[in-house]
């Protein structure tokens, strides 16, 4: 039988990424003189990888960026993000834990971020933390990202998973959404950067730390959702 896997989303959910983001963020809108945006701005602003976060801090200053305006300031975005890299990122408090149990238990742990993966894959590896993961794909690996299904079914495919023996977690509505067009279990933290309290978004279940994120819980969730399934066959 295929080893359950574990998908799980990157920014607000396995690394505090917040603070490296509006520092970076802050230095490219600076160049057009906006105002720099706060960690509070930040929970409206992520989540859609870096251009969307450029574009959405313009909005926010009330100016309307284009497609091509958009792509020098993504390149001074990238290039100081880069080179500040780790920066003040750091995992969140229990993960390396819960990374040990589920690999412990013959899990299979993967990362589907819509960071860009050349942002992603190097910040994986300073942490120390790439061969916790059998894949990671990135906002670019496919023509599509979360929300869209097809995200989490190509990570699951590279993953060499079983889409009925998976669980997504993440902090914000593009990771439940997404579990929910793949039709697969979410699991919604409380400690990253959603704009809305996440059980408002209905995933299956929410932890407050990773602390919570135990083996009966994946396992469980994903025995609810064959057993729903084999219902309504
Ligand atoms: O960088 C983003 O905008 C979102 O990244 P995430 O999907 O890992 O939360
Ligand atoms: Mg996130």
């Amino acid at each position: 039988m295929t080893a359950p896997l574990v998908i799980f989303d990157l920014d607000g959910t396995l690394i505090d990424t917040a603070q490296d983001l509006v520092t970076s963020l802050n230095h490219t809108i600076a160049a057009a003189d906006l105002a720099p945006v706060s960690y509070q701005d930040l929970t409206h602003l992520v989540g859609q990888g870096a251009r969307v976060m450029i574009r959405r801090a313009f909005e926010l200053r009330g100016h309307c960026i284009g497609e091509q305006e958009v792509e020098p300031l993504l390149e001074r975005f990238l290039a100081h993000y880069k080179r500040e890299m780790p920066g003040a990122s750091k995992p969140y408090p229990g993960l390396l834990e819960a990374l040990d149990r589920i690999s412990g238990a013959g899990m299979t742990a993967a990362v589907c971020t819509n960071k860009l993966e050349e942002l992603a894959l190097p910040l994986i590896e300073k942490l120390g933390l790439a061969d916790r993961f059998s894949v990671v794909t990135g906002g670019d690996t496919f023509p599509v990202r979360k929300p869209d299904a097809r995200h989490i079914l190509g990570t699951v495919e590279r993953a060499d998973g079983d889409l009925r023996q998976t669980v997504m977690i993440g902090d914000s509505v593009n990771d439940i959404l997404a579990a929910r067009n793949a039709g697969i279990p979410s699991i919604a933290v409380t400690f990253g950067y959603s704009d809305v309290p996440v059980a408002e978004l209905q995933p299956d279940h929410v932890i407050e730390t990773f602390d919570d994120l135990t083996i009966d819980l994946i396992q469980g969730l994903i025995q609810a959702r064959l057993q729903a399934n084999t219902a309504v066959e």
